[in-house]
């Protein structure tokens, strides 16, 4: 079933006309299905549902407090990427026992906050990471529960700066030196190891890169436990694809069984790190045209959302579907969908096929994943509302900025 779809020739968000949110709350306007959200993390949860297992949404796709309250009350995991998303995750109601704490460049005040408030697990990705954390971990009197972040250096055949999981990428630890560093981990007395883990990039649609890491890293947790380490759980991270366009990526119950048979019984507990399959599609991203235009090459329609308020075009020349609220009869043009922000680089979409007038409404849809996340001030454009959708029942959970929200904390020089 889906969430967001036509009815009497009109975009509905579960039970609610598009249109008529769009009056209500504006535009450029967010719009998240709390049924979506619930049916994909269940879908996740289910599909290991007779392992151990712990699914920890990844904050970055979509950190709305409302967002992560939904998943919260599921009870529902997270995995974190910074002090912020894991304050984030505590004023939704999350439970910081349910976090793991991924990235590269976690500060000394990151590791205390999370120390303090007693996560699951630290995803360690170097060194001297772990070196740092162990000093921090004893001064405050506690032992860090550790995972290392492990880059085994496959090809998840995804776009390039959406890949990590290669040895030129900058996350995690090189395969070759996992071993010497799980000992040295082990050896510290303000770290506990517990996992293993690893992330292998994002928007995969096949199952095998995943089944390659996996058989990677159940290579290494046996060669860790000849030396006496003992590896309690591993995550796999996230990076389950979505359909954007025409992509089939797997259902998380095929990519959930195929990884489990790979675990042959063993009692390894599984963590998973899902933010795109859960959130992109359970959003779009709501804009009216302002006006149209046309020049000798192009139709252009010009719409009040921009590369501020969705970057994924213009960043990763990410295709979106964009479609017409209330769709007209007519001879289709094609347009390129361009915001008011000044730069080329500004798009929606391109050529898009469609009939427009000024006024009308767009759905961009599958936006509910590093959407708003990545959205900026630029321009000084005051960023999009946003609102949960739950059944009949609407939520605007977040305010469009105002305009002279734009300027409070700078100061003029004395
Ligand atoms: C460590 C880690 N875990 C999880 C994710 C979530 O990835 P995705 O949204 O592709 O599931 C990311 C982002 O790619 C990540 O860097
Ligand atoms: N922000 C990216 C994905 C990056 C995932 C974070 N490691 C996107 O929109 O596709």
């Amino acid at each position: 079933m889906d969430y967001f779809l036509y009815k009497d020739g009109e975009l509905q968000a579960e039970d609610c006309a598009v249109a008529q949110l769009a009056q209500t709350y504006g535009t450029p306007l967010y719009l998240y299905s709390r049924a979506t959200l619930e049916r994909h993390w269940h879908a996740f949860d289910n599909a290991v549902a007779n392992h151990p297992h712990l699914i920890c949404y990844a904050v970055k796709a979509n950190s709305n407090l409302a967002v992560l309250n939904v998943l919260a009350r599921l009870g529902s995991g997270f995995d974190i990427v910074s002090g912020g998303e894991l304050a984030r995750v505590i004023e939704a109601g999350g439970d910081p026992k349910k976090v793991v704490f991924s990235g590269v460049g976690k500060t000394v005040s990151e590791m205390e906050m999370a120390l303090e408030l007693g996560i699951y697990c630290f995803n360690v990705e170097s060194a001297a990471e772990l070196e740092q954390l162990n000093l921090v971990a004893l001064r405050l009197g506690k032992v860090a529960p550790v995972s290392l972040r492990v880059n085994p250096d496959v090809d998840a055949g995804t776009h390039p700066y959406i890949s990590t999981g290669l040895k030129e990428n900058k996350f995690g630890i090189a395969m070759e030196e996992a071993e010497a560093i799980f000992l040295r981990a082990h050896e510290l007395a303000g770290l506990e190891v517990k996992g293993a883990d690893c992330h292998i990039g994002s928007q995969l649609t096949e199952i095998q890169p995943f089944l390659d890491a996996m058989d990677r890293m159940l290579g290494l947790i046996d060669r860790l436990a000849e030396k006496g380490v003992s590896i309690s759980h591993l995550d796999v991270g996230g990076g389950l694809g979505v359909t954007y366009d025409d992509e089939v990526p797997p259902q998380p119950s095929d990519y959930a069984s195929a990884l489990l048979e790979r675990l042959a019984g063993r009692e390894l507990k599984l963590i998973f790190e899902p933010g795109r399959a859960i959130a992109a599609n359970a959003g779009i991203f709501v804009t009216q045209v302002l006006y149209l235009k046309q020049n000798s090459e192009k139709n252009f329609a010009l719409v009040d959302g921009a590369m501020n308020d969705l970057i994924r075009p213009s960043l990763y020349s990410a295709w979106q579907n964009i479609i017409a609220v209330n769709p007209r009869q007519g001879d289709t043009l094609n347009y390129d969908i361009v915001g008011p922000v000044c730069e080329t680089g500004d798009f929606l979409g391109k050529d898009r096929s469609l009939v427009l007038e000024s006024g009308d409404l767009l759905a961009v849809r599958s936006s509910g994943a590093y959407g708003f996340t990545m959205s900026s001030n630029y321009n000084s454009r005051p960023r999009a509302a946003e609102v949960m959708v739950d059944g009949s029942a609407h939520y605007l959970v977040r305010e469009r900025e105002k305009i002279a929200q734009l300027w409070q904390g700078e100061q003029l020089l004395p």
